[in-house]
C-alpha cells in the first residue's frame, strides 16, 4: 500500500480589513473579511516538514492589509484579483491562489436628513461576496450574495406534492414565502463593471422574488436565476441556496377566534433548504472557478 498527498492548500482565513478613505471631511468606509489560499509544489512540507515552499499564512495576512494601504482597495474582485495575481507571480512554488472576500455593508447615518460625512449604521447582515481563483495566468471570478433576508405576505402557494402514511402538511394557496438568499454567480469575463453588475444582479434577484407568483420555492429559485442570466450575459450561471423560512398559522380556535391568514410563527428551525443551479448552456467552460469552493 502506498500513501500519498492528495489536494492541498493553505493560507490565512478572515483576516478582518477596514478601511478609511478621506475625501476633504466625507470618509469611506470599506468592511472586509478577506480569506487567502496558495497551492503549488507544497509536498515537502506536508511529507518531511520542508518549509522552503511555504509562503507563511502570517505573510499571507500582512500582505492583505500592505496592499490596502498601497492603492485604492476598489471592488472586491479587483482587490482579490490583485492578491491572487501577486501571490503566483512572486512565489515560484505557488501556481494557485483563492481568495474569498465577504464586504459587509455600512450606510451613512442621516442626519437632518442629509448622509454624515463619517458616521455609519450597520443596515443588515447582508453581504456581498467574491471567490476568486487565479491558476498560472488564468483567473476566474465567482461574486454573490449572503443572507439577503426576503419575504413576501401573499402570492405563495404549496399543493400537489404526494401524499404518504407520513404526510400532515396541509396544502395552502396563500401562504407567506420567506427565505434568506445566498447566491454565487460565475462570470465568464474579467471585463467586467463589478459594482454595476452586482447591483443589477441583486435588483434582478428582488425583483423576480417579488413579481413571481410561486407554486413553489423551487420555481421561485428558478426564476430569479433565469431572470439574472437573460439579463446579463456577462453571467455563465447562477447558483442559489434558500432555506425555507416557514410561517405557521397559530391556531387561535382554543380561544374561539379565527385565523385568516393574519397570524403567525415565525419558525427559526427545522427548515426546507432549497438549492439550485442555473445555468445557460452555451456557457464558457467553468475551468477551476468551483474547485474546493464550498456551493454556498
Ligand atoms: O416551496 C416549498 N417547497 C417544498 O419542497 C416544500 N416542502 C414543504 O414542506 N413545504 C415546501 N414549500
Amino acid at each position: 500500500m502506498a500513501i500519498t498527498l492528495g489536494p492541498n492548500q493553505y493560507g490565512k482565513a478572515e483576516n478582518r480589513l477596514v478601511t478609511v478613505t478621506r475625501e476633504g471631511s466625507v470618509h469611506t468606509v470599506k468592511d472586509l473579511t478577506v480569506s487567502t489560499s496558495l497551492r503549488g509544489d507544497l509536498v515537502d512540507t506536508h511529507l518531511t516538514g520542508d518549509n522552503a515552499n511555504v509562503l507563511a499564512t502570517d505573510t499571507q495576512k500582512n500582505t492583505v492589509y500592505a496592499f490596502a494601504k498601497q492603492a485604492p482597495v476598489g471592488e472586491i474582485e479587483d482587490f482579490a484579483l490583485r492578491l491572487g495575481r501577486h501571490f503566483v507571480a512572486t512565489q515560484e512554488a505557488i501556481t494557485g491562489a483563492r481568495v474569498l472576500i465577504d464586504e459587509h455593508s455600512w450606510v451613512r447615518i442621516p442626519v437632518d436628513g442629509r448622509p454624515h460625512d463619517h458616521s455609519f449604521a450597520k443596515s443588515s447582515d447582508e453581504k456581498r461576496t467574491t471567490a476568486v481563483t487565479v491558476d498560472g495566468d488564468r483567473a476566474w471570478v465567482v461574486s454573490g450574495l449572503r443572507d439577503l433576508v426576503v419575504l413576501k405576505s401573499t402570492g405563495s402557494e404549496f399543493h400537489g406534492y404526494p401524499r404518504d402514511r407520513y404526510t400532515t402538511l396541509k396544502e395552502t394557496t396563500d401562504r407567506i414565502l420567506a427565505t434568506s438568499v445566498t447566491a454565487r454567480w460565475r462570470y465568464q469575463s474579467l471585463e467586467v463593471d463589478w459594482r454595476k453588475s452586482f447591483d443589477e444582479v441583486r435588483r434582478l434577484m428582488l425583483e423576480a422574488f417579488a413579481v413571481t407568483h410561486s407554486l413553489s420555492l423551487q420555481q421561485t429559485l428558478y426564476a430569479m436565476g433565469r431572470t439574472v442570466l437573460e439579463a446579463l450575459p456577462e453571467i455563465a450561471e447562477v447558483r442559489l441556496s434558500m432555506p425555507n423560512k416557514h410561517h405557521f398559522l397559530v391556531d387561535l380556535s382554543p380561544f374561539g377566534l379565527d385565523n385568516d391568514n393574519e397570524v403567525f410563527y415565525a419558525a427559526d428551525r427545522p427548515y426546507g433548504l432549497i438549492e439550485g443551479t442555473v445555468l445557460r448552456d452555451d456557457a464558457e467552460d467553468a475551468g477551476l472557478a468551483w474547485h474546493t469552493l464550498p456551493s454556498f
